[in-house]
């Protein structure tokens, strides 16, 4: 493909993502998929070129533009080079007319500025948006970090916790086998301090109330050592489902998989009530703290939609806290920046729930937000994510 043509491509793929951000459809990551699955012609470099064309300009827009030649027509006034690619041959763009709408804005969303953590200072903002390192967890239950860090030259030891390996954005490990054979799992560095402020201890009972996919629910494993009960519970099937399979290759034996109905999360989990020793809480969010990873989903969230979320964490702390036994503990996280999502909802909690009290989570990184944690890719490289450790009386 000549470089006119790959930014046509861009153009039409990123239109397709404007329009199922717009309409709540598939993730950018899934139309890219599909968009080059019917253009067989594209190579890998022209995909690439073509994917990271579309992804520069999700990144540099909060606003979701109204188009997306008018979002690559404003990226053109800042690039001399992307702009005579709009040179109207054959399979390129038409050419730039002086007055065509141009995309306005900077990266973040206008609205929600005022919603973030008073941490975010501006000159922080930019790492919000930056490309993401990929961050593997050594998994315990069947090696250790050393061994790890020799197959993997290229990887960096990260000593804010003590399974976390950095390899350099973009670096392909999907195939390798230390992956296939569970041996490591792709977690970010934020996920894996949540893990450690948990603090499990073999033997205990551990509640991993809105486990998913169970990225979190197999580092608690590996903390466990496998000895214990480990209960992995999440309103939807599709995720849970996907633990099974990955508690298998990982060699996680005690997971307990429970798929809750919503509104009856309690009656669900009630033999456990009292009984645990720690709650995880890792909440649906706003998932601000992952714009890095997933830019796209800033053109999904508005203020309705953070308003539900915000009601659905104050629910899930309180399904929470009724699990935790005596003297146990609950940690709430989020991957958001957002202060209602992480702080907010901590003080809420606390001026509701008599007795209770914020502890030190004890993890090698972060700054106080609140009575919590907040870590975030400028500070910390991690994702951002508020966490908060609350001991029961
Ligand atoms: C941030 S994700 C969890 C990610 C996961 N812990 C991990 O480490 O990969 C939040 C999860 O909460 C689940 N969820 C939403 N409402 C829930 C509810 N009422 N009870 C339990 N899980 C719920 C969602 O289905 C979603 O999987």
């Amino acid at each position: 493909m000549t470089p006119s043509a790959r930014l046509q491509s861009a153009i039409e793929l990123l239109d397709a993502i404007l329009v199922a951000a717009k309409e709540g459809g598939a993730s950018a990551d899934q139309l890219a998929k599909a968009f080059f699955a019917q253009r067989r012609y594209a190579g890998s470099k022209d995909r690439r070129a073509v994917r990271e064309l579309a992804w520069q300009a999700i990144r540099r827009f909060g606003e979701r533009p109204e188009s997306a030649r008018s979002a690559f027509v404003a990226l053109a006034e800042e690039d001399v080079e992307l702009a005579n690619l709009f040179d109207g041959s054959d399979y390129g763009p038409a050419t730039m007319g002086a007055d065509e709408p141009r995309a306005r804005g900077g990266p973040l969303p206008l609205w929600i500025i005022p919603h973030l953590s008073d941490l975010i200072e501006t000159h922080e903002r930019p790492a919000l948006l930056d490309r993401a390192p990929l961050d593997l967890r050594a998994n315990a239950l069947k090696t250790n970090r050393e061994d790890v860090a020799a197959q993997l030259p290229d990887a960096d030891v990260l000593v804010q916790t003590s399974h976390a390996l950095r390899l350099p954005t973009g670096y392909q490990v999907e195939n390798h086998p230390l992956l296939l054979d569970g041996l490591v799992e792709i977690q970010d560095l934020g996920s894996q301090l949540i893990v450690d402020a948990c603090t499990v201890r073999p033997g205990m009972t551990v509640l991993d109330l809105c486990a998913g996919a169970g990225g979190k629910t197999l580092g608690l494993a590996a903390a466990m050592k496998n000895d214990g009960h480990l209960i992995a519970s999440d309103t939807n099937r599709n995720r849970l489902d996907q633990l099974k399979p990955r508690a298998n290759r990982a060699g996680a034996t005690i997971v307990e998989t429970r798929l809750l109905n919503p509104g009856r999360e309690i009656d669900m989990l009630s033999d456990l009530v009292g009984h645990c020793d720690v709650v995880l809480i890792d909440a649906p969010c706003s998932g601000s703290g992952t714009w890095r990873r997933n830019p796209e989903t800033r053109w999904r969230l508005n203020p309705v939609r953070l308003d539900r979320v915000l009601r659905e964490q104050e629910k899930l702390l309180n399904i929470g806290a009724h699990m935790v036994a005596p003297g146990g503990h609950l940690v709430y996280a989020v991957c958001s920046i957002i202060a209602n999502e992480g702080r907010g909802q901590v003080s809420n909690f606390l001026k509701s729930h008599i007795g209770w009290r914020a502890v030190e989570p004890g993890v090698g990184a972060g700054r106080p937000e609140g009575d919590g944690i907040i870590v975030t890719p400028y500070h910390d490289g991690s994702d951002g994510f508020f966490f908060a450790k609350l001991a029961k009386p």
